[in-house]
This record gives C-alpha cells, sequence and structure tokens, in this order.
C-alpha cells in the first residue's frame, strides 16, 4: 500500500482526506501538531476507517523533528500538505505568526524528501482571485494582491512551489488545489469542523446558532449587487473536496503528468449567504435565527469557480448539493453536543 503523509491530518479537511485515502487504497500517516485540532479525532477516524491511523504529533516547523520524520518513514508515494493557520482576521493582527507557520513548515516538509521522487498537493485557496474580473474564475485568472497576510501565504507558497519545479532541482511532482468554500462533514456525522471559539466562517456559525450555542447569526451585508443583496460563495462538500485530493494524486501518478499544475475545486456554482440559510433551514427543518447586519470588512462580493479544468483533468466532479452540505454539518453539530471530545 502506498503511503501518503498527511500533515494537518485532524483538521477539518485533512480528517476527511484520511478516510477518502483508505477508501482508495493508500495508507495515510497524519503529521498533525494539534495546534486546531483534537487528538480524539484519532479515535473517531478509527470508528470509520477500523483502525487507528499512523500518527505523529509534529510542529512542522521544527527542522530537527522533520528531518527524523523523513528517516523514520523514508518509503512515502506522496504527501498532502494541509498543515497551515487559517484564520484571515487573526492573521491582520499577528502577521509573523502566519508567516513563520505557513512558511517554515513548507520550506521544512520539501526540504527533508527533497531526494525523493515524491507527488505533493498543496493546499491552495480561491482567495488568491480576489475579486474575479469574469465569474465563473477560472485558473488562468490573474492572482490579486492579497487581502490579509493568509491570502499571502497562499499566494507565496504556490510561487515557491512553482520555482522549486522551474528550478529542476528536485524530483517533485506538484499540485496545488485552490479550495473555495468547505463546509458540511462526514455522513457518519463521527468527523466534521470543530472551530475554536467564536466561529468565523458561515456554516459554522449557523449550525452554533440552531443548537443554541449564539443567540442569532447575522449576515454581512444585503446591499450587494447580487441577486438578494448578499455576497455569493461556491460551497463544497468536505467529502467531494477530500475525494479531489485523492484524484490528484492519482494524476501525478501517471508518466504523463509532470512539474505543477493547479486546480480549482468547487461546484461551479454560487449559491447567497440568504440562499444558504434558507438551505439549512429546508433541510433541517430548523428555524434559524438570524439578522441583517453591515458588510465585514475584506469580504469580496461574489466568487464561483469554472471547475472545467478539474473535471478533465482530475477526472473529478461534485456530486454533493448545498442540502447535503446543510444536513450533514447539522447532524455533526448534534453529534458533537452529545458526546463532547
Ligand atoms: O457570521 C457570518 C459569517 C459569514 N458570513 C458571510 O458568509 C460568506 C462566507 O463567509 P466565510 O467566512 O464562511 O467564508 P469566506 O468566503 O470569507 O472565507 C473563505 O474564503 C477566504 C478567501 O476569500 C479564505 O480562503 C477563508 O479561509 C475561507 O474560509 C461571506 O459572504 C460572509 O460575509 C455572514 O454573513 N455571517
Amino acid at each position: 500500500m502506498k503511503k501518503i503523509l498527511v500533515t494537518g491530518g485532524l483538521g477539518f479537511i485533512g480528517s476527511h482526506t484520511v478516510v477518502e485515502l483508505v477508501n482508495a487504497g493508500y495508507e495515510p500517516i497524519i503529521v498533525d501538531d494539534l495546534s486546531n485540532s483534537h487528538p480524539k479525532m484519532l479515535d473517531q477516524l478509527a470508528k470509520i476507517i477500523g483502525h487507528v491511523p499512523q500518527f505523529y504529533k509534529l510542529d512542522l516547523c521544527d527542522e530537527h523533528a522533520v528531518k527524523q520524520l523523513a528517516a523514520d518513514e523514508p518509503e512515502i508515494a506522496g504527501i498532502i500538505h494541509f498543515a497551515a493557520f487559517k484564520a484571515v482576521g487573526e492573521s491582520v493582527n499577528f502577521p509573523m505568526k502566519y508567516y513563520r507557520n505557513n512558511f517554515y513548515s513548507l520550506i521544512n516538509i520539501l526540504t527533508a524528501y527533497w531526494e525523493k521522487p515524491l507527488n505533493f498537493v498543496f493546499s491552495s485557496s480561491c482567495t488568491v482571485y480576489g475579486q474575479p474580473e469574469q465569474l465563473p474564475v477560472t485558473e488562468n485568472a490573474p492572482v490579486k494582491a492579497a487581502e490579509s497576510p493568509y491570502g499571502n501565504t497562499k499566494q507565496i507558497a504556490e510561487e515557491i512551489l512553482k520555482d522549486m519545479i522551474a528550478s529542476g532541482g528536485s524530483k517533485y511532482k506538484v499540485i496545488s488545489l485552490r479550495y473555495f468554500n468547505p463546509v458540511g462533514a462526514h455522513p457518519s456525522a463521527l468527523i466534521g469542523e470543530l472551530p475554536i471559539g467564536v466561529p468565523q466562517n458561515l456554516v459554522p456559525f449557523i449550525t452554533q446558532t440552531a443548537i443554541g450555542k449564539r443567540e442569532k447569526i447575522t449576515v454581512f451585508g444585503n446591499d450587494y449587487n447580487t441577486s438578494d443583496g448578499s455576497c455569493v460563495r461556491d460551497y463544497i462538500h468536505v467529502v467531494d473536496l477530500a475525494k479531489a485530493h485523492v484524484a490528484a494524486l492519482q494524476l501525478m501518478e501517471k508518466e504523463s503528468f509532470s512539474g505543477y499544475d493547479v486546480y480549482n475545486l468547487g461546484t461551479g456554482k454560487g449559491s447567497t449567504v440568504l440562499e444558504v440559510i434558507k438551505a439549512f433551514e429546508e433541510s433541517t427543518g430548523v428555524k434559524l435565527n438570524y439578522q441583517i447586519g453591515p458588510r465585514r470588512g475584506g469580504d469580496v462580493e461574489q466568487v464561483w469557480g469554472d471547475v472545467t479544468k478539474s473535471k478533465n483533468g482530475l477526472q473529478w466532479q461534485t456530486e454533493l448539493g448545498l442540502d447535503v452540505m446543510m444536513k450533514s454539518a447539522w447532524d455533526w453539530e448534534k453529534y458533537i453536543a452529545e458526546n463532547p471530545l
């Protein structure tokens, strides 16, 4: 079985990808520093995949520890690199924390396996497009000046990977995956998103409001130039997203693939904030206490992805709609309320 290192493998997208790797016949090896994840996710994963996955608790910023990891795990076929800080607002207040963590970890893991011919998947983001001029946005759209240090780390990491391949000095193959808005949870409701503190993202805020942890949710602006005035995003189910990582590995395993490429991961369809709220209410039968508030600083008005390249190149497409995204996120919220970790 091919071993795949999954950095940040106990996080939201990482844990779902671990499941899909096992489903596809790979052996995931999780590396996580637990800074934004819970150790009990290992047991939760075991309930789904039937065994406790191999796990290294390790800070990827620690160069010596990463070298030791490469010595202990020399026979890996690929790396899926999720480990990174991801809160846009926090990155504005603590830029050095973000630059240090997101760059050191990337550079350390790349360097540790430098001699190996392996396939590397990088978690990027649609944040690199800013507010695109044309929608849906394709991978060829210009990369805009990032709105936040977090966005900068994604853009510059993509450049680092491109430069690395262009130099011809490594034996890596690399795919960057630009995520739109990942939401939802595994159908088992055993794994899902675990925001620390007050959620910044829409769907965890919705589910926490519905369960009574938050009094109400505020829709950030209804005066945008969209169908109902609220912002438009391309929400994608995390299980669909996880499967795309397996597809990216399988593409790189082909001899015909070489070098570096980038793919959008979305559904190709935009939804407004108010449509998401409606979908939640309809798919769960739970009424949501919401109000309209002012715009949130830094939000782009609307973005959704052109996924033609992903469909053709990765031989992958999304299967799950907004109703399943909302229902699964709600099932996870209820599970975690009844079974606190
Ligand atoms: O309480 C809330 C939270 C969010 N929203 C709205 O819901 C939409 C989605 O907001 P999220 O915070 O869930 O997602 P973003 O699109 O802002 O952020 C996502 O896209 C960013 C790039 O634009 C980064 O990649 C980030 O990590 C990723 O979560 C936005 O219109 C936002 O204004 C609300 O109305 N109320």
